[in-house]
């Protein structure tokens, strides 16, 4: 099967229209995944990210995935192996910090709409190349923040974006005005501590503000 990138870009963008934030999530203790999405699909976030960062990531993405009105994807996909390990594991869409061709062609290989990252007017004009128009800019608040997306949006206006790294809850407001951005990821609505002490009513306000950003 190969998913055409146009189609994977039209899904993610539906994906990044469910709420304005997108948890990342790094989960450290599976028993902790489904409780922590049920929080955060009860919060009015929907679409969930699962960085592959830890060893539970993969079983935490089966255990999510099993979340009524949940969408969970993985992020931190570098390697085509990524890939296929993120879709056996029930994944539907993936995230990615940047592009490479390989990756690229396992995600279509694997029929997993994927959110690529670019950080510049190149790396963004590279992907519009390949027929992505629905990116992530990472590291969002490193690269320049929200006026460094402003810019790239005047002359590329076709690509909508998913800010991610170093959103909160102060600075998210100011790229979710922006006409260019669908929504920003960020882990705040997950704090680690919160999560270990299964503080879920927490995290479930957390959650509520954030969708109501
Ligand atoms: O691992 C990945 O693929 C990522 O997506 C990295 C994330 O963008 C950051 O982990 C966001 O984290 P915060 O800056 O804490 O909101």
């Amino acid at each position: 099967m190969t998913l055409s990138p146009q189609t994977a870009s039209q899904m993610t963008r539906d994906l990044c229209r469910l709420a304005p934030i997108v948890p990342v999530l790094v989960v450290d203790d599976v028993a902790t995944a489904r409780p922590l999405a049920e929080a955060l699909v009860a919060g009015g976030l929907p679409a969930l990210e699962v960085t592959l960062r830890t060893p539970a990531a993969l079983d935490a993405i089966r255990e999510m995935s099993q979340v009524t009105g949940g969408h969970v994807g993985a992020g931190t996909l570098v390697t085509p192996a990524d890939v296929r390990a993120a879709k056996a594991a029930g994944a539907t869409f993936g995230v990615s910090p940047g592009a490479t061709p390989a990756l690229l062609q396992a995600c279509a290989d694997e029929d997993l709409p994927l959110l690529p990252g670019a950080a510049t007017a190149t790396e963004a004009m590279k992907l519009l190349e390949y027929g992505f128009d629905m990116l992530k800019f990472f590291p969002a608040e490193a690269a320049g923040g929200a006026p460094a997306l402003k810019s790239i949006g005047g002359p590329l206006p076709q690509i909508t974006f998913c800010p991610t790294g170093g959103v909160n809850p102060q600075n998210a407001p100011s790229y979710l005005a922006l006409e260019n951005v669908l929504c920003a990821g960020g882990s705040w609505v997950a704090p680690q501590k919160m999560v270990a002490a299964e503080d879920w009513a927490g995290i479930e306000a957390l959650a509520k503000a954030a969708a109501a950003l």
